[in-house]
């Protein structure tokens, strides 16, 4: 089986396609960005015709048009990158990973890189115009997203543990009736005979986690986003950040609770209560994910936690609480086979269970992988917030993750 896919890289590419759209030039003076609307390629096109020559950089990925107005200047630009691919990319060990895929992606890239585009736009050009720029080593994610030595973990040994006995005793949290379907021992005076949970991980369901009017607002919000088919976590690609892939084994359709449906005052609210009855801090939350089952759809036997992630900055998942947003009519269970344990859907009811050991809060503990069974009859509506070791949503902005 996969793992759920990860809103991890989600609009990465939109992102970058943009950028090329804000680079200004000013029309009188090449070197001065203004506000006007017209880009430097547009502006390249005026008033003299374009000179292609496609030998010029051609060994650096496409080959670079020559504008002849500034011929000098973007020669010299080339024959620089030239320098640095030669002498320093070729040779130095710390380029191994970025060598084969350090191109120039566009025809323009000298033209632009001559009018300081590599540090006016920097987002677009260090990925797209990487020899050009010298910019071959921001081409692996490790680079480009380096891990911050001071960010503090959600979770360290111990604080499983910790977390679960307060959401059992803190009062502020008993309106969302937790009942502990699993624990790692018997509580002090339960015996095998007289306990009603199971020894396993820690796992506890919520009775009454949202409201009927929340539980149906939620649905509205996932059609407003449009719900699209799910995916898994799929191929590693070139840069280090990784691909989506559909499956047969995962055949439900979600939207994430990103943009308009991120500032709905009852998705916020809901946010708030994830943070409240967890401890772990917003902003290590993904998008809540709003799923819909319809009649036989399904999510085979698979974990949660994503194993690359513990490499990132968002760390990996190490919670995640499920809500049920509708009543199933037949089926559509969540099934935890190592546990022997399956939660029905009932509207308003929600489950927790971490993805890691508590002994080694980045260690995936395999007890809690579980299916989404199928549904029989009706249709399902859920709900999944993923939370992290850390930060997920500020390094999901800048494309890292
Ligand atoms: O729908 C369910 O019951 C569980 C869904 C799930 O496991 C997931 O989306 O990762
Ligand atoms: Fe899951």
């Amino acid at each position: 089986g996969g793992v759920a896919d990860s809103s991890c890289n989600v609009g990465k590419q939109a992102s970058l396609d943009a950028e090329i759209g804000t680079t200004t030039a000013n029309d009188d003076d090449y070197g001065e960005p203004t506000n006007a609307t017209s880009s430097a390629r547009v502006l390249y096109q005026a008033p003299t015709p374009a000179r292609k020559l496609d030998s010029v950089g051609g060994e650096m990925g496409v080959a670079q048009t020559i504008d002849v107005n500034r011929e000098q200047e973007i020669y010299e630009k080339i024959a620089e990158a030239r320098y640095y691919m030669v002498n320093e990319v070729n040779i130095e060990p710390e380029y191994d990973a970025v060598r084969d895929i350090c191109k120039n992606k566009h025809e323009s890239c000298a033209f632009w890189a001559m009018l300081g585009e590599c540090e006016k736009n920097p987002n677009y050009m260090k990925l797209n115009c990487a020899p050009i720029c010298q910019t071959c080593d921001f081409l692996s994610i490790e680079t480009r997203c380096p891990l911050d030595p001071n960010a503090v973990d959600a979770l360290y040994p111990g604080d499983i543990t910790k977390m679960f006995n307060r959401i059992l005793t803190d009062p502020s949290i008993q309106q969302y009736q937790p009942t502990i379907v699993s624990r790692p021992e018997y509580a002090e005076g339960d015996t095998a005979e007289t306990a009603n949970y199971i020894l396993g991980p820690w796992m506890v369901v919520f009775e009454n986690a949202l409201t009927d009017e929340e539980a149906d607002r939620m649905i509205e919000l996932g059609g407003n986003e449009g719900y699209q088919r799910s995916a898994d976590v799929g191929r590693k690609l070139e840069d280090g950040t990784y691909d989506k892939k559909i499956y047969a084994g995962r055949t439900s359709t979600n939207a994430w609770c990103q943009n308009d449906c991120y500032e709905d005052p009852i998705a916020k609210r809901l946010m708030q209560r994830v943070e409240d009855i967890t401890g772990v801090p917003e902003p290590n939350s993904e998008w809540l994910q709003l799923l819909r089952y319809e009649q036989n759809q399904h999510y085979n036997r698979h974990h949660d936690l994503i194993e690359y992630q513990k490499e990132r900055q968002c760390g990996v998942r190490i919670f995640t609480l499920y809500f049920y947003l509708n009543d199933v009519e037949e089926g559509g269970g969540t099934e935890f086979p190592a546990l022997n344990l399956t939660v029905t859907p009932k509207r308003g009811r929600a489950a927790l269970w971490p993805s890691v050991y508590d002994h080694d809060p980045n260690l995936k503990d395999p007890r809690t992988e579980h299916a989404a069974l199928p549904v029989t009859k009706g249709v399902k509506y859920g709900a999944n917030a993923w939370l992290h070791q850390r930060d997920f949503k500020n390094p999901h902005r800048e494309g890292c993750n």
